[in-house]
């Protein structure tokens, strides 16, 4: 079963003819691995030992009369790892990808449609959920409006079609909750479910309670053994004297630095570029991004100064 073609979907709005929506695939082929994703070791076997748990429970959902199926939220800033972490888990349980664009889905019965092309051994994938949809703080908004019917969550966002034209989309947070609910993933096989967003705070409560979001995964910035994973990919580098000076800038100092910008400044730019030139790059990028660190907050205080006088 290893090792077989995998494959990425994903729902584009070009093939749409209405109700109708369907699943484009290409053959998946990211190399991502936990092996070279960037996060505390920890953290990383917990998440590992999740998805082989999960993977292999078929009889005790059945006993405890779920659907097969686990939700996942990966949050943090832009670049720490998200979207690889989900190419890592798609390689690691072998299973294929379907990155749902929720933008270009017009309505709750498409969503519901798409659910049901889905295959089993999937994850399917919402990026950027706070993005995707005005999703958030929809309770607050019902309160408010006291709306009617279905439409007390009915949120339409503007999207423009293939000819231009403005047109509204019809998901509700409903729809969403009955699509995560396992409603209609309850037609057969095992199905992880990922969220993707920058600002977990921003999301309903309710569409991210555990039970749908089982599993909440923070990623973040760069730490020390973080960034030891990195410099092995990038410069197949273990150990060097430069080592001290980064673990002190990242560790006592606190710069905080993105994954994907460490990993930037690491790769070298010419063929004549050795580890040390990147490592050397590095540290200067902490501090350099820590002058920048200071300079905000001087301007933050004196544009404090400035109303209170
Ligand atoms: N934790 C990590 N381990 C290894 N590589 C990483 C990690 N985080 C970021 N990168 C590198 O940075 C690039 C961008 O990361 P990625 O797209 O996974 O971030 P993201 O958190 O999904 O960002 P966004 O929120 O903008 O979608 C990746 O291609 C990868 O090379």
């Amino acid at each position: 079963m290893k090792n077989r073609e995998r494959k990425i979907y994903s729902n584009s709005s070009s093939e749409d003819h209405g109700y109708k929506t369907k699943w484009n695939h290409v053959t998946f082929d990211h190399p991502a691995t936990f092996d070279t994703l960037a996060m505390d070791k920890n953290k990383k076997e917990e998440i590992k030992g999740d998805l082989i748990k999960f993977s292999k429970s078929k009889d005790y959902y059945k006993k405890i009369g779920k659907a097969w199926k686990r939700g996942y939220l990966l949050y943090g800033p832009p670049g720490t790892g998200k979207s690889t972490m989900i190419a890592a888990m798609a390689n690691f349980l072998d299973y294929d990808v379907y990155d749902l664009e929720l933008t270009t889905v017009k309505y709750n019965t498409q969503l519901r449609r798409l659910l049901i092309d889905t295959s089993a051994k999937s994850i399917i994938v919402i990026e950027d959920i706070d993005c995707s949809l005005n999703l958030t703080g929809q309770r607050k908004k019902k309160e408010e409006e006291e709306a009617v019917g279905d439409e007390k969550n009915t949120i339409e966002k503007k999207i423009m079609d293939n000819e231009g034209e403005n047109e509204v989309s019809k998901v509700t947070l409903s729809g969403l909750l009955n699509f995560v609910d396992g409603l209609w993933s309850a037609c057969g096989g095992e199905r992880i479910i990922v969220f993707t967003t920058n600002f977990v705070d921003k999301l309903d409560p309710v569409l991210i309670r555990k039970g749908r979001m089982d599993k909440h995964i923070e990623l973040s910035y760069c730490c020390f053994e973080a960034f030891k994973v990195l410099a092995k990919n990038y410069l197949d580098v273990e150990e060097s004297e430069l080592f001290e000076e980064i673990k002190r800038l990242l560790e006592v100092e606190e710069i905080k630095m993105t994954p994907a910008d460490v990993g930037e400044n690491l790769l070298p730019k010419s063929e004549e570029e050795g580890p040390e030139t990147c490592l050397k790059r590095l540290i200067e990028a902490l501090k350099e991004e820590k002058e920048e660190a200071k300079r905000k907050v001087e301007e933050e205080e004196k544009g404090r100064e400035r109303i209170n006088t």
